[in-house]
C-alpha cells in the first residue's frame, strides 16, 4: 500500500506525439486532445492491409498484437484521438497532488483469476497495488449508518458472513444462502452456448428481479441483492435475463469473485492507472494505429473487406470489429448482415454508469477506522470505495451513480451531479467530505463512442434466440470485444481475451 509512486505513465499527448511519425502525421498531429474527430485531415485517405482492426479497446489492441506476432500486416482504426476505450487516466491537479497523479475514470480493477490480464500487466512491466481495504466497512440503511469489520474470524461454509452488511442480519443471511444457490445454477450455464443450458428456456424467460421476488423472502435480503446486481451490471435486476445474470457469474467463476474486493474482481489496482495497460500494448503498434477514423461503412465480399468513414477508406482481407454489438450495429453493412446478427445488436443495451470522484487533503476517512467502502439504500451514490493513489499522500473518493441512479442522473446538470456526489459522501463520510478540493466524473452513456457501461448486457430472451450471433464470423468480420468473451466476459480480461479469440479465428482462416 505504501509503495511510492511509479515514474509518471506515458501521457496521452506524449503517446500521441509518438505517434505522430506515422503515416496518417499530419492527422495525429493534428488530433491533440480533442475528443471529436478529425474528419477533414484524414481526407481522401485510403490505404490496405491484411487485417483491419476496428476499435483500440484492449480487444483490437490485443488482436492486433496477436497479429503482428504472426506476421501480419495490421492497421487498427480508432475512432477517439487516444487508446484505451473503456480504460481512461484523468490527471488530477488538485493542490498537493504530486505531479503524475491519475484516478481512472473508466475500468481500473484486477482480481484473482483474470490470468490474461494479470500476465499482460506483468509482461508491460506494470505494477499492482491492493484496493484499500483496512478499516471498517459502512453500511446506510433506513437512515442510519453502521461500520462493520470482519465479525467472523473464519466462515467455511463460505455463507459470505464477513461480506454482507449485518445491518439486517435475517436479510444478509438469506442474501447469502440465495448467493450460493446461484453459484450453483451459475455452474449448469455452458460459458458458450448458455442457451443449450438445461433450464436456459426458464431461466432466459424472466428478469433477475423476477426470481427475486419468487426466492427472497426477506426485504432487507432482497434489497442486498439488488444492490449486488445493480454495481455488477450497471442495470437494475428488472433488465437483465436471470440466464444472462447465470451466464456472467459462471463467466467470473462466482457471484463472490464479481462482488468481492479481496480476492475478488476489486482486489487490485495498477499503479499509474488502468490505462496504462492500453498504452503499453499500443506502443508497438505505434505506427499502425490510425487515430480519429470513425468507422461508418463496412462492405464486404468473398475477396475482403473495405471499410471506410469520413475520408478515408482501408481494403484488407479480414476485419476485426473490436467494440461492443451495440456499437457494432451502428454501422452500415454492405450487403446488409443476416437479420439474426442485426437484430441481436439491437437488443444489447449497455448499462448506465456516471463515475464521480472527489479528491481531499487527505484520506480522512482512514482516520476514523473506515476502509472506504459503503453500501447504501441512498443515491444518488450508493458504492463507495477508497480511490486514493498508492502512497494516500491525497484522499480521493470514488463512487458510482449507476443503473436506475444513472438514468435519472443524466437529466442533471454537471452542478446536480457534483452537489448530490457531496451529498451522499457527507452522509456517509461526515461534514470533513463537505468541501472536495476536486470533483471528476465521467458519464459513460454520453460517450459517442462507448455509449454506456461497464458492458453490454442481455435482457430476457436474447441469448435463447440470438446468441449463436454473437462470435459467428460473418464471411471476412469478425466479432472481438470484451461482450464476446466466455471468461470474464464485461472485463478487462474477457476483452483481452476476445482479442486472442478473434485474431486465432482470422489467423485461421487466412
Ligand atoms: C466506469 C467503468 C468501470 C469499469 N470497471 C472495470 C473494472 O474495474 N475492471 C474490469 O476488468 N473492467 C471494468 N470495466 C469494463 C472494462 O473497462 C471493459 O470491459 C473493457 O475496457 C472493454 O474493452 P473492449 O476493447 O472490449 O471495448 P472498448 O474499450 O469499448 O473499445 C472499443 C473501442 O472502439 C472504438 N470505437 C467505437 N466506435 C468506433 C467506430 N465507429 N470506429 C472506430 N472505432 C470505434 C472506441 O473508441 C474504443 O476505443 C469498467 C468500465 C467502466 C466504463
Amino acid at each position: 500500500m505504501n509503495s511510492p509512486l511509479p515514474p509518471p505513465a506515458l501521457t496521452r499527448r506524449e503517446l500521441l506525439s509518438g505517434l505522430a511519425g506515422i503515416g496518417a502525421g499530419a492527422t495525429l498531429a493534428a488530433c491533440g486532445n480533442s475528443p471529436l474527430p478529425d474528419a477533414g485531415a484524414a481526407s481522401n485517405l485510403s490505404e490496405s492491409t491484411e487485417v483491419v482492426v476496428i476499435g483500440a479497446g484492449l480487444a483490437g489492441l490485443m488482436a492486433a498484437r496477436e497479429l503482428v506476432a504472426a506476421g501480419k500486416q495490421v492497421l487498427v482504426l480508432e475512432a477517439r484521438d487516444r487508446v484505451g476505450g473503456r480504460t481512461l487516466n484523468h490527471p488530477v491537479t488538485a493542490a498537493g497532488a504530486k505531479p503524475g497523479t491519475v484516478v481512472e475514470v473508466g475500468g481500473q480493477w484486477v482480481g484473482p483469476t483474470q490470468d490474461l490480464v494479470l500476465k499482460t500487466i506483468a509482461d508491460l512491466g506494470l505494477e499492482t497495488f491492493k484496493t484499500y481495504s483496512t478499516g471498517n466497512y459502512l453500511d446506510h440503511r433506513d437512515g442510519l449508518s453502521l461500520q462493520y469489520g470482519h465479525l467472523f474470524p473464519v466462515d467455511p461454509l463460505n455463507l459470505g458472513l464477513n461480506r454482507l452488511p449485518p445491518t439486517d442480519p435475517v436479510g444478509a443471511a438469506e442474501a447469502a444462502v440465495a448467493i450460493q444457490r446461484l453459484n450453483s445454477m451459475a455452474a449448469e450455464v455452458p460459458l458458450d452456448r448458455p442457451w443449450t443450458a438445461g433450464n436456459a428456456v426458464a431461466w432466459d424467460s424472466q428478469t433477475f428481479q423476477t426470481w427475486i421476488d419468487a426466492n427472497v423472502l426477506s426485504p432487507g435480503g432482497q434489497a442486498l441483492l439488488q444492490l449486488t446486481i445493480e454495481s455488477v451490471f450497471s442495470a437494475q435486476p428488472r433488465d437483465l435475463s436471470l440466464l444472462h445474470v447465470l451466464f456472467y457469474i459462471h463467466s467470473a467463476g462466482s457471484l463472490d469473485n464479481l462482488i468481492n474486493t479481496e480476492n475478488g474482481a476489486q482486489d487490485s489496482r495498477i499503479v499509474g492507472g488502468s490505462q496504462r495497460i492500453s498504452i503499453g500494448l499500443a506502443e508497438p503498434l505505434r505506427d499502425r494505429i490510425r487515430f480519429n477514423r470513425v468507422v461508418r461503412d463496412v462492405a464486404y465480399d468473398a475477396e475482403g473487406v473495405t471499410v471506410a468513414g469520413a475520408g478515408f477508406s482501408v481494403r484488407a482481407q479480414r476485419a476485426i470489429l473490436a467494440l461492443s454489438p451495440t456499437l457494432a450495429g451502428r454501422m452500415r453493412y454492405t450487403p446488409p448482415l443476416g437479420g439474426l446478427r442485426d437484430q441481436l445488436t439491437q437488443r444489447l443495451p449497455m448499462g448506465t454508469v456516471i463515475k464521480v470522484q472527489c479528491v481531499y487533503p487527505t484520506p480522512f476517512w482512514r482516520d476514523a477506522g473506515l476502509n472506504g467502502q459503503v453500501t447504501s439504500d441512498t443515491g444518488p451514490v450508493k458504492i463507495t470505495f477508497d480511490n486514493s493513489p498508492p502512497d494516500g499522500h491525497i484522499g480521493v473518493m470514488m463512487g458510482f451513480i449507476e443503473g436506475e441512479d444513472g438514468r435519472k442522473a443524466l437529466a442533471w446538470t454537471p452542478e446536480q451531479r457534483r452537489q448530490g456526489t457531496i451529498d451522499s459522501f457527507v452522509r456517509y463520510f461526515g461534514e470533513a467530505a463537505a468541501a472536495p478540493l476536486e470533483y471528476i466524473e465521467q458519464s459513460w452513456s454520453e460517450e459517442e463512442f462507448s455509449r454506456g457501461c461497464y458492458a453490454g448486457y442481455f435482457p430476457p430472451g436474447v441469448w435463447l434466440d440470438y446468441g449463436e450471433a454473437l462470435r459467428q464470423p460473418i464471411g471476412p468480420l469478425h466479432w472481438a470485444g470484451t461482450e464476446t468473451a466466455e471468461i470474464w466476459n464485461g472485463y478487462f480480461d474477457g476483452a483481452l481475451r476476445s482479442g486472442q479469440r478473434a485474431a486465432a479465428e482470422v489467423l485461421a482462416s487466412l
